[in-house]
């Protein structure tokens, strides 16, 4: 059963590749076999040449593992883009299996293009009410209309490539924006690009923009937030100027869609929304698009849409690790024509860990300290200016907290943390609650040693390298990391 076997095979690759790589190059990817041969589908020459050089190999050598009647060859294809995406999470394997046809692809969606009528206004947005034509009201319309969508264009200058600091937790994400401004509307459409807040995923969007503009300064690049859309198309609706607002939209050479998030519940909206995205798929008119969470993960979304969103290029944006925190740190002082020494910002990136906003905020901060006091930025100035911020942030996490929560988690009590007992179920969330307090915290490693029982500095050093590696290669440790920094952080 190669149909199984490729589950099989996707589920090991799940545990172990980090999620980011599993979703950007594994997820989209489509199986079909004739019973020699395993055909892998990709969406675009993108996702087959990096499947082809970084995973072909382990992929061949999971499938013969896996395939009892014997060893298939493994091929990669560029596939039918327009064929939904296996869905594949720990929780929910989706059947991959279609037996007619002996092909692992879920059929396409079969609501492809009803008509724009005769569809129902959700609750969520306002009913239009039509206006009678006539001649005054019909300038009117198209005044106010072509008015509403005029304001659109504006991207930020400032939100550009050379402005972007590349880190391990973007590189994907710049990686792939970098590709659609050079090939605009070619293979990677739409780019789906998701993330917490304040990640950048706006800032990238708008570096593609910038870019395109640049190549082609007549370009039509319309930027806009999702919640704009939906106004806009109410608008129109009550103008009766829902053909000039098809037609404005479907006339641009890139459409770029902020927080796609907020279409959630809004029917109508998706509605119009999904045949913009079809007519400007078949336009080869790029589309990026962004999200705070996965597309599938959209609650209120029609299925079809979070479909069609998987047709290009998903990629995740994660929080910035420490140097790259830094990094961002300098780069703004620099943009700001301010002397931020290295400690410093060190010092501010070790503090500031939601997002790259918060980070930006407290620099400012930091910044208008300096220029008010006439004082030079050093760590003490730091601590003045981010007195309020930093004091919470201890307070929310001291040794005590990362202990209780981690005890808590893992259903273990905080005394075990402290006891000499070596048994794995009380081991490893020690050296996790002692990496968390290394990542977390200021504290010296014999002070962190100290409060787990009194121990000596290089076991908590030991604990820290451990947890590292383990969070490389176990996908259990890295969901688990992953939640206790987000509840001791957020
Ligand atoms: N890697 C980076 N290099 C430089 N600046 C960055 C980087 N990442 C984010 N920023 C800056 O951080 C701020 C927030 O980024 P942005 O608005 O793009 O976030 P976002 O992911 O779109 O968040 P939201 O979902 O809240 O809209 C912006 O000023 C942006 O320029």
């Amino acid at each position: 059963m190669p149909g199984v076997v490729w589950q099989q095979c996707i589920d090991r690759l799940q545990d172990e590749l980090p999620s980011q790589q599993f979703n950007t190059w594994i997820r989209p990817l489509q199986a079909s076999t004739d019973g020699q041969c395993l055909t892998l589908f990709a969406p675009n020459r993108f996702i087959k040449d990096f499947v082809s050089d970084k995973f072909a190999g382990r992929i061949a050598e999971l499938v013969s593992e896996l395939e009892p009647s014997g060893p298939l060859d493994v091929v990669l294809e560029i596939g039918a883009t327009r064929q939904v995406a296996p869905t594949v999470t720990a929780s929910a394997p989706v059947p991959v299996a279609a037996p007619a046809q002996n092909t692992f692809t879920p059929p396409p969606s079969s609501d492809m293009a009803p008509g724009v009528s005769g569809f129902a206004v959700s609750r969520q947005e306002p009913a239009a009410a039509p206006v009678p034509r006539d001649a005054p009201r019909e300038n009117l319309r198209q005044a106010e209309i072509a008015g509403s969508l005029q304001h659109q264009n504006g991207l930020v200058e400032n939100y550009t490539f050379d402005n972007f600091v590349e880190g391990k937790s973007n590189q994907l994400a710049l990686a792939a924006a970098r590709q659609v401004a050079e090939n605009p509307g070619d293979s990677y459409n739409p780019l789906f690009l998701y993330g917490g807040v304040g990640l950048g995923k706006t800032h990238l969007m708008h570096a593609v923009g910038n870019a395109l503009r640049q190549q082609k300064p007549d370009a039509k690049i319309v930027y806009l937030h999702s919640e704009r859309f939906v106004a806009d198309m109410v608008k129109a609706l009550q103008l009766n100027a829902i053909s000039d607002f098809k037609r404005y939209y479907r006339t641009v050479d890139a459409l770029l869609i902020d927080d796609i998030q907020f279409f959630a519940k809004k029917d109508r909206s998706q509605e119009e929304f999904f045949h913009t995205f079809n007519a400007l798929l078949e336009g080869g008119q790029q589309m990026i698009l962004t999200c705070d969470r996965y597309p599938k993960e959209i609650d209120g979304l029609e299925e079809r849409l979070k479909s069609r969103f998987g047709w290009g290029l998903t990629v995740a944006v994660e929080p910035p690790e420490l140097e790259t925190r830094v990094a961002i740190l300098m780069k703004k002082a620099t943009q700001a024509r301010v002397d931020l020494p290295p400690d410093s910002a060190f010092f501010i990136a070790q503090r500031i860990r939601s997002n790259v906003r918060e980070l930006e905020g407290a620099l400012k901060r930091v910044i208008a300290n300096a220029h008010f006091t006439g004082r030079d930025i050093d760590i003490d100035l730091i601590k003045d200016s981010l007195k309020d911020l930093l004091a919470l942030q201890d307070k929310q996490v001291s040794l005590d907290n990362i202990q209780r929560t981690v005890a808590e988690y893992y259903k273990i009590k905080v005394a075990d943390l402290m006891s000499r007992r070596r048994s794995r179920s009380v081991a490893r969330p020690r050296q996790v609650a002692m990496a968390l307090a290394k990542e977390l915290t200021n504290h010296s490693l014999p002070e962190i040693g100290d409060s787990f029982g009194g121990r000596d500095h290089t076991t908590v050093l030991h604990a820290c390298r451990k947890i590292k590696e383990l969070r490389e290669t176990n996908s259990d440790i890295r969901e688990d990391y992953k939640n206790l920094l987000r509840s001791l952080t957020t």
